[in-house]
């Protein structure tokens, strides 16, 4: 379960880069709730995601998960209940170090590094079984460095050790969006198939439609720091991508006639 209680970010307070990025954002996720975040350029979708994971702190309100009242923890502290997928394929694993290796560090979250890495016999046997339903051959790869791999399978592969553990939450932030569109829907089928099996509470972020509506069972809209949908139940199965794209074309109309009701009051006053 993951609670969000009115929860508020301005970047450069009492700047001239003053950012209202979240405004009083409060969302609660019973566990296993896959919930979809969609919004406008710079509406604060992954500031949200940001604020969860304790990239930093929020400036008010609180966020709790499983329970806990994490809002004061660190990145790391709260790094063993969130598990991460970035939109970058290069980020979230260690490029020099093989796969068997990144796997290892991965089924470790949280415990001493001290352990050391050590790659064979069962290990490697139940390595292999965990990455051969990815069907990219990676198995046969074991001792290959990451870094040799094209983006999807790094972005595969970051998945898989992002939800190992099985995680209390699984952030999402576009991650497909740097994949061509096939290796884009192999990595949306995984996704889907890692949640489903695992009831995961997941945040995903995307800016696709069809992924909106194809995948979870709840869809927010932000805009301006705000949410300003949030499609649940009947609703959200009605959905089309149509309907996600009007509500869009609706807050562009709206902010259009905002600029050109504040341009006419301004004119009027000189
Ligand atoms: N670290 C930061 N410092 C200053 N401003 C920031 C920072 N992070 C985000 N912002 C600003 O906060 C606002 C929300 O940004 P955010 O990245 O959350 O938007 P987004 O909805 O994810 O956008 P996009 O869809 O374009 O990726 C933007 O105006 C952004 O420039």
């Amino acid at each position: 379960m993951l609670q969000i209680s009115k929860i508020t970010k301005t970047f450069n307070p009492g700047t001239p880069n003053e950012v209202r990025a979240l405004r009083n954002v409060s969302l609660t996720l019973p566990a296993g709730t896959f919930l979809i975040v969609i919004g406008t350029n710079g509406s604060g979708k992954s500031t949200l995601l940001n604020a969860v994971a304790g990239t930093f702190y929020v400036d008010a309100g609180a966020i709790s998960i499983a329970g806990q009242n994490i809002t004061r923890w660190p990145e790391h502290r709260r790094a063993k209940f969130v598990g991460r997928v970035f939109q970058d394929p290069f980020r979230g694993t260690a490029p020099t170090m093989s796969i068997a290796e990144n796997l290892v560090l991965a089924s470790r979250r949280g415990r001493p590094r001290s352990l050391g890495i050590a790659v064979h016999g069962k290990v490697r046997d139940d390595l292999r079984a965990r990455i051969r339903p990815l069907n990219m051959g990676l198995e046969d790869r074991l001792d290959n460095p990451i870094g040799s791999l094209s983006g999807g399978q790094r972005q595969a592969l970051t998945l898989l050790m992002a939800s190992w553990l099985k995680p209390e939450l699984l952030l999402l932030d576009e991650h497909t969006a740097a994949l061509d569109p096939k290796t884009a829907d192999q990595v949306i089928r995984l996704t889907h198939d890692i949640i489903e099996h695992d009831k995961l509470t997941t945040l995903m972020v995307t800016h696709s439609m069809q992924q909106a509506c194809n995948l979870g069972h709840r869809i927010v809209m932000m805009h301006k720091g705000r949410v300003l949908h949030d499609l649940q139940g009947p609703e959200r199965a009605r959905v089309r991508p149509e309907d996600l794209l009007s509500r869009f074309e609706d807050v562009r109309r709206r902010e259009q006639l905002d600029s050109s009701v504040a341009e006419m009051l301004t004119t009027s006053y000189v």
